[in-house]
């Protein structure tokens, strides 16, 4: 990179820039539009459910004819995509996780309305077993409880399948197995499923940030103690993501993502510099119930700091964040309702 010249104070005054909005308008180098979000959202099985998720403020599980108005509310604003995360009875779970891979299961069922009534909505989903597991793991354990690869993987692309089968836009395998996107990627050529995007979850951290989400999709008590270690990342490594990165994009993922965002915007930033392909980041569950408990409290803007937050990934290289205040996010870009 070329050095950045500046002329010597007090030819050079950095201020006169930002003295008025116009200028200040006219010199912005980031923006942030609703083309950015994607809303990720829980289902669970039923009618009329509107469930609010406790350590989520705002956040609510819906079943899939109560997620229809939340959708209509997408399209109206223009958020480009919705994201689907099952809350699944317990009595589905099993240790095999193979409800995930059913073709009358919540998650079909919901893709198949949405794409029905809200064709111009895309529609992702979460390829990952942690939901449908009795023990909360995203995968085979073995007798040890060791997280199995390659049998994992199995389930995995036939869990792809059926999200694809059923019309999803988008199949997002967040499980941190090794050569699942190559997996996925064949088994959904081999069946013709040529337009199925794959955004793959690649620089996953094995993060305390995710306490929240595991009480919305109910894996939190099955988890228990437990940890994903074995699978996700260590918070500590940077070159290890770019090359889950590499390996994914080889793969033949679309899009790629590091999770969680705020905290690993360097990473974000590293992606970017470096492969230069569509990435994305979530704005996980802790990070949004940090700002709306302290925004609670009346410690911090919440509208103000939402949208520095989701700025913020912008500056880092995203093109793209998930986040629950997607739909918050959107009005104030859009001014409406
Ligand atoms: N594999 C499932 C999955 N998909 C997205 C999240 C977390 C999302 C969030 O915290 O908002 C998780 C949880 C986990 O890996 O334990
Ligand atoms: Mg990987």
């Amino acid at each position: 990179m070329t050095s950045i010249i500046t002329a010597d104070f007090p030819a050079s005054r950095p201020r006169r820039n930002r003295r008025d909005d116009f200028s200040r308008r006219l010199v912005q180098e980031n923006v942030l539009t609703v083309n950015d979000l994607i809303y990720p959202v829980f289902v669970k099985e039923g009618t009329g459910v509107i469930e609010a998720v406790p350590s989520m403020p705002d956040v609510n599980r819906y079943s899939p004819d109560t997620l229809m108005a939340v959708a209509e509310t997408c399209v109206s604003l223009g958020i480009p995509v919705m994201a689907l995360f099952p809350s699944i009875d317990p009595s589905l779970k099993t240790p095999d996780g193979i409800a995930a891979t059913h073709e009358d299961g919540l998650i079909p069922r919901t893709i198949a309305m949405l794409k029905k009534a809200f064709p111009e909505l895309g529609i992702l989903c979460d390829v990952a077993l942690d939901p449908y597991t009795s023990h909360g793991q995203d995968g085979l354990l073995d007798e040890n409880g060791y997280v199995l690869n390659d049998e994992t993987t199995e389930i995995l692309l036939q869990q792809a399948l059926t999200q694809a089968r059923a019309g999803a836009d988008y199949v997002a395998p967040s499980d941190m197995m090794d050569g699942r996107i190559g997996a996925i990627r064949q088994a959904l050529e081999q069946e013709k499923l040529i337009y199925t995007r794959i955004m793959a979850y690649s620089a996953k951290y094995a993060s305390a940030f995710y306490g929240p989400f595991r009480d919305a999709v109910g894996s939190a008590t099955n988890l228990g103690k437990s940890n994903k270690m074995t699978y996700q990342m260590d918070p500590a490594n940077r070159n290890e993501a770019l090359r889950e990165i590499a390996a994914d994009i080889r793969e033949g993922a679309d899009m790629v993502m590091v999770k969680p965002g705020m905290p690993y915007l360097d990473i974000v930033r590293d992606v970017k510099d470096m492969f230069r392909v569509p990435t994305y980041a979530y704005q996980v569950s802790g990070e949004y119930a940090m700002i709306k408990a302290a925004a609670q409290n009346g410690w911090l803007d919440h509208d103000k700091v939402m949208m520095e937050s989701l700025m913020c990934f912008k500056r880092a290289g995203a093109d793209g964040i998930l986040t629950y205040f997607s739909i918050e996010a959107a009005r104030i870009l859009t001014g409406r309702q």
